[in-house]
């Protein structure tokens, strides 16, 4: 009976760089062994973790700060059957209504009720948008970069404040204005 050793590659362990919205810096998470953590995962070299999918966010990218005039933001994004594109890494085709879309991001709201982490937590698990994979996070963007109304809305939040429905072609969503 041979068996064969397979020592997993470093890439293939699962690892990869997260930023944390509430603290504002990233972290290890593993999907395969549904683990975070803010220090380095052991056995992994710099070179590894520089090759780890997120791993712009240790170097300037999001983590740093934006040029002047940019704001950072986070948001929850339900999309419904009037989504210019009405499917997501959740649901391959979204039939909800909008008026269902925002009963759900009603509810996400009250569960929110104010906590940065709790919206971070409700992102990864329900938006419709890719960036569901970092709580949300968007990183720096200035004007004349979002759907008009997504713009308006951030802009006039101060940091820490979380937007209305706000609703742009994508479908309904919550902002969380993080810097
Ligand atoms: O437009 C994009 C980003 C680029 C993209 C297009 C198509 C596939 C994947 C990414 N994604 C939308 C969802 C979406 N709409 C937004 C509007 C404002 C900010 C973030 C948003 N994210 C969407 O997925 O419909």
């Amino acid at each position: 009976l041979d068996c064969h050793s397979t020592t997993e590659s470093k890439a293939d362990q699962g690892w990869e760089i997260r930023m944390s919205n509430s603290r504002g810096v990233p972290y290890f998470y593993n999907a395969q062994k549904n683990e975070s953590r803010w220090d380095r995962p052991d056995g992994l070299t710099d070179e590894e973790i520089k090759a780890l999918p997120g791993a712009d966010y240790l170097t300037g990218g999001a983590a740093s700060g934006g040029a002047p005039g940019q704001v950072r933001a986070s948001h929850l994004l339900v999309k419904h059957s009037g989504s210019r594109r009405p499917s997501s890494w959740r649901e391959a085709n979204i039939t909800r209504s909008k008026d269902e879309a925002i009963r759900i991001l009603r509810g996400y709201e009250s569960e929110i009720s104010g906590s940065a982490e709790k919206f971070a937590e409700l992102a990864s698990k329900y938006s419709d948008d890719n960036s569901a994979r970092n709580g949300g996070d968007l990183g720096w963007f200035g004007r004349g970069q979002m759907q008009k109304p997504f713009e308006d809305a951030t802009f006039a939040l101060s940091v820490g404040g979380m937007s209305d429905v706000i609703s742009t072609d994508s479908g309904v969503h919550l902002i969380l204005r993080t810097s």
